[in-house]
């Protein structure tokens, strides 16, 4: 069912900061900042040669990654992304055997332009993995 790694994300508590950091410190191609309301985040891609670094901030009352932050006020590891090829087939698959899929069940449209879901951190090994269909 997974497909490559389309990127692993890491909350941040200042975007343009860690930016900076990825484009200065570790020479890194950085994407121009997206703002995502309907998901509560703003975010930039670190381009890499096998995968993306997707670093994101709270955006707006609700976001569904202060809680996070709060735990965690540096920031840290947030969700791993995975490819797949058809994630409504993914995610019955994923429910019928319990999983938890976050939302209303149904794909979003992710920073991509394509459909994306969550699962629940505590049924994947304390990791949040999103599935983004490619
Ligand atoms: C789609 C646009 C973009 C893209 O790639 O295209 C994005 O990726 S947007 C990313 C931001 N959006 C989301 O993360 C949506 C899915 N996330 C959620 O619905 C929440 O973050 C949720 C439910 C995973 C956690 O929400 P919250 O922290 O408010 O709830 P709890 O405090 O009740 O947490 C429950 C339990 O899970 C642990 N937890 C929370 N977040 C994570 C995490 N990122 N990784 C691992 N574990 C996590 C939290 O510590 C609680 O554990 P407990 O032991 O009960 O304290
Ligand atoms: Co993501």
């Amino acid at each position: 069912m997974l497909g490559r790694v389309n990127h692993i994300a890491i909350a941040v508590p200042d975007l343009a900061a860690a930016t900076t950091t990825y484009r200065d410190t570790l020479g890194a191609r950085v994407s121009q900042a997206q703002a995502l309301p309907e998901h509560g985040v703003t975010v930039v891609f670190v381009e890499l040669p096998n995968t993306k670094v997707e670093l994101l901030e709270p955006l707006g009352a609700d976001s569904p990654i202060a809680a996070f932050l709060e735990k965690n006020p540096s920031g840290g590891m947030h969700h791993i992304c995975y490819e797949v090829e058809d994630i409504i087939a993914a995610r019955d698959r994923l429910k019928a055997g319990g999983a938890r899929v976050l939302g209303d069940g149904n794909p979003k449209t992710g920073a991509h332009g394509k459909p994306v879901l969550f699962l629940h951190p505590k049924d994947f090994d304390g990791t949040l993995v999103e599935l983004e269909q490619v």
